[in-house]
């Protein structure tokens, strides 16, 4: 195990365990998916469902739901009238999501909405207080300044992969037909210099960027 594994390892071991739900849809997902790397997972689960509780936010938008797992972990921290919607283009995973929701006790706060993420922001007419972009990277910016507009001022962006396995850094010979990552390198820099926000790049797992949207 190199120093970084190590690391997370004990990172991991010093954070509060998976409710026994989402370690249930986490066997679940690897058993019945293709790709069960795309969940969240404990650590960053955690993570999201803390800053959900530090927020206590009365609207959360995910894009990108896969099995419902960060979805779940957002909506720990919901305001008593608080509401999240999640936009997912796979309609095989509604009814997963949906009956994690119910066993969850968030059915009518958790509201599932099948389709494609750029065509739903424009029609879900609400301010957000918290959103996290977790679709396809190669539309990371796209789906930023369809949904800035919308996030309240003081409001929070979260946009996982901002990594992208190492790629995103500029020292990373990146071939010229890796569109996600020169999506992903490109998004990154342009927040960087977007005076509208201001934003930490967390290195945990594959990324996150959490955003606040200034005024
Ligand atoms: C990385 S997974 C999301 C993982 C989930 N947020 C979690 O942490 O458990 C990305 C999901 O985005 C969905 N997706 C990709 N492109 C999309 C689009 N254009 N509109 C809506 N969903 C999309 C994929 O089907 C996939 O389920």
């Amino acid at each position: 195990m190199n120093p970084e594994e190590s690391v997370m390892r004990y990172a991991d071991e010093h954070t509060s365990p998976e409710p026994p739900l989402l370690s249930r849809l986490v066997r679940e997902t690897h058993l019945q998916t293709l790709m069960p790397r795309m969940l969240s997972g404990h650590y960053q689960g955690r993570l999201l469902g803390m800053l959900s509780q530090m927020l206590r936010p009365r609207r959360v938008l995910e894009l990108g739901t896969f099995t419902g797992y960060s979805a779940l972990c957002l909506a720990e921290g919901l305001a008593e009238d608080g509401e999240l919607h999640t936009v997912e283009q796979n309609p095989e995973l509604r009814s997963r999501v949906e009956r994690y929701v119910r066993e969850a006790g968030l059915q009518g706060r958790i509201h599932l909405h099948i389709g494609d993420a750029e065509q739903l922001i424009p029609k879900l007419p609400e301010t957000w207080d918290m959103v996290f972009i977790d679709a396809d990277k190669i539309r990371n910016h796209t789906y930023y300044e369809l949904v800035l507009p919308r996030v309240r001022p003081g409001g929070f962006l979260l946009i996982d992969n901002v990594l992208w396995s190492g790629k995103a850094l500029p020292d990373y010979p990146l071939k010229p037909a890796d569109k996600d990552a020169h999506a992903v390198r490109a998004f990154n820099d342009f927040v960087q210099q977007d005076p509208r926000v201001e934003n930490v790049l967390l290195p945990i797992r594959d990324g996150l960027l959490l955003v606040r949207k200034l005024h």
